[in-house]
């Protein structure tokens, strides 16, 4: 079968399951001692357990056949001190065990996020936010079934289990060998289980994958959804893969419906046969009565460690599947990285900003880390050969068709990406001998489509930076002229923003994100245009007023989509398939009657003739 973008969860071999195993182990490793404990207990309740069956022999073989009334007694409070130390036991292995899981999860989670936070914006090309998601909760979650039950768990089952074979053994080995008749039955029963489930599992988990991201991608799209009146078919598509995913959970019901009748009639027969056999050697005086009470207490013991590990074999392959999942993100390194040995800018920073030679991709695997991959014909080329100086408080607008790569160069200049060839400088340093932290603070960017958190107005625009006092907030928010707009807010700067500013306007969230970077005062401001025309004309004629008081006198590149901000700028940058086609003044290059020209009168003429 091809492989879909959903099969991301295949299952490896054994070998590699003991690797993903040792990884797992170093989250648990600082835990260490907790774990230990929690092992002692199991071994302590393990043994603990063994009493009871052997208190009812001595009860049934001693005072009961003696007609001893007295004689029970003692036997009923040690039979109530086993029960409540089993009980004790217990509940402290489940305790510590389950508090490791939980430590252990926070722990990976944390990692996952911070390792998230250095990714590149490559990397969240290619993985949606939707299966990040997924690794964070669900399949951290799997992991936690892994350590309460896969651990101290797994290995207390099979602890009980040789503990009881042994006591059986050493209390009446003739009787133990006939409870032990089935036990080659279910060992190979659980194997052929084993076997089945793993597939089934793995169809079910690819199932609800693509259940889940067809979700995703429907929930968000919604609008489009509704407006052209898909609904019908994403139902249909929708029906077709609920039933997928529900053919394989009815898989895995059957062979459960099948696996555990099964172990309970290999467990009764056990039992039938060692009544057969435990009465004869009985009545033969080979065994007494209380033995083979006993000996049936012990047997029925003993399946229920085994049907446990049958169960928790799943669980620990759909914790293997998650930990899989959740290595390939930690693995996969970020490909912006710092310098080791970082420069730093000079003091005061200008906002020099030099192109020189510079060619671009996003197809890195086939350019390779120079481009040596890629001849200089390839369409695969983003940027060709972008060369250009913008000296310090220059305004700069970038036109071009769309796909020119206008956002490719902007993005470039904050390194959200790393060039293949030439150099990109500020003041003269190269932007990869920075750190990006300082580099970012120098540099900034409006983003086409304004991110706002949910929190105060006035924390949007800070981003909880508390070297930015309420005074520079309302400052920054007057300069953007957002002002206005905050202040008619029930609550003004305390106005309750919701998650991703869906309670504030297009304009309006662009107006805050002026705001904010106006109270963030980089050098370098990059101004990606918002290119929809979706707000009126009095926000327009705000935003382009804000827009003038943010670029004055400060390095800016703004990717323009209407005339109004080109007549903002010093000087039009036109990009021409990824080439740097003409630089000038806006009368400059109308009076070249060249390629700008013909731009203009196709794009912003209009807006003139309005
Ligand atoms: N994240 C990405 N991954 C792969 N290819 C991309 C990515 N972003 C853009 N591209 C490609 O790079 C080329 C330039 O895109 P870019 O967004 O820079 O164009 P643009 O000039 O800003 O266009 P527009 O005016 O439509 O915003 C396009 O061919 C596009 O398909």
């Amino acid at each position: 079968m091809a492989r879909t973008p959903f099969d991301d969860d295949e299952i490896l071999g054994k070998a590699y399951d003991a690797a993903l195993v040792r990884r797992l182990g170093v989250f648990i490793a600082p835990y260490w001692r907790r774990v230990a404990l929690a092992t002692a207990l199991m071994f302590g309740g393990a043994a603990v357990e063994l009493a009871p069956p052997f208190l009812v022999k001595q009860a049934i073989d001693g005072p009961i056949a003696a007609r001893d009334p007295a004689g029970i007694l003692p036997l009923f409070g040690l039979y109530a001190a086993a029960l409540l130390a089993a009980f004790g036991f217990r509940y402290g292995q489940t305790y510590i065990v389950q508090l490791v899981g939980q430590q252990v999860m926070v722990d990976i989670r944390t990692r996952i996020f911070s390792h998230i936070q250095r990714m590149s914006l490559a990397f969240f090309d290619r993985n949606p936010v939707g299966r990040l998601i997924t690794r964070l909760t669900n399949d951290v979650d799997a992991l936690n079934e892994f350590i309460t039950q896969g651990t101290v768990a797994l290995l207390g089952d099979l602890v009980r289990l040789l503990f009881i074979v042994i006591t059986m053994l050493l209390l009446n080995w003739r009787l133990a060998l006939i409870s032990f008749i089935m036990f080659p039955a279910v060992m190979l029963a659980s194997s052929i289980f084993q076997r089945i489930m793993r597939g089934v599992y793995r169809r079910v988990r690819q199932r609800i994958a693509r259940i889940n991201a067809f979700l995703n991608e429907q929930i968000s799209g919604i609008l489009v959804t509704q407006l052209f009146n898909r609904e019908e078919q994403s139902r249909i598509r929708f029906a077709e893969l609920s039933r997928d995913y529900l053919a394989a959970q009815l898989e895995s019901n059957r062979t459960f419906a099948i696996f555990f009748p099964l172990i309970n009639f290999l467990s009764v027969t056990a039992m039938a046969l060692l009544l057969y056999f435990g009465g004869q050697a009985v009545l033969a005086g080979i065994a007494t009565l209380g033995m083979l009470v006993a000996f049936i207490q012990y047997t029925d013991q003993a399946f229920q460690p085994i049907r446990q590990i049958a169960e928790r074999y799943n669980t620990f392959q759909s914790a293997m599947a998650s930990a899989e999942r959740i290595f390939r993100v930690l693995d996969t390194p970020a490909t912006v990285v710092d310098p080791a040995h970082p420069r730093s800018l000079p003091s005061p920073v200008r906002g020099e900003i030099t192109f020189k030679n510079v060619w671009f991709t996003y197809d890195t695997e086939a350019a390779g880390p120079d481009g040596a991959g890629l001849t200089d014909s390839d369409d695969r080329w983003v940027l060709r050969g972008v060369s250009f100086t913008i000296p310090a408080g220059q305004a700069v607008a970038v036109v071009g068709a769309t796909g020119a790569g206008k956002t490719s160069l902007v993005s470039l200049m904050a390194r959200f990406y790393d060039i293949q060839r030439g150099s990109i400088t500020l003041d003269g340093i190269d932007i990869r001998e920075l750190r990006q932290a300082e580099l970012r603070r120098h540099v900034s960017a409006v983003p086409q489509d304004p991110v706002c958190f949910s929190g105060s107005i006035a924390s949007n625009i800070r981003l909880h930076d508390d070297s930015i006092s309420d005074e520079q907030v309302r400052r920054a928010a007057e300069i953007a002229r957002a002002a206005p707009f905050i202040e008619r807010l029930p609550g003004g700067y305390e106005y309750e923003v919701r998650e991703r500013g869906s309670n504030l306007s297009v304009g309006q969230r662009q107006l805050l994100a002026f705001a904010r970077a106006i109270a963030f005062n980089p050098e370098v401001l990059l101004i990606l245009d918002e290119a929809t025309s979706s707000v009126d004309t009095e926000t327009e004629a705000l935003m382009q007023e804000a827009l003038e008081r943010l670029i004055h006198g400060r390095t800016s590149i703004v990717i323009a989509h209407r005339l109004s901000t080109i007549r903002h700028v010093d000087r039009i940058l036109v990009l021409y398939k990824g080439r740097l086609v003409e630089d000038g003044s806006h009368d400059e290059l109308l009076a070249k009657r060249g390629y700008y020209y013909r731009l203009y009168q196709l794009q912003f003429a209009e807006e003139v003739r309005g």
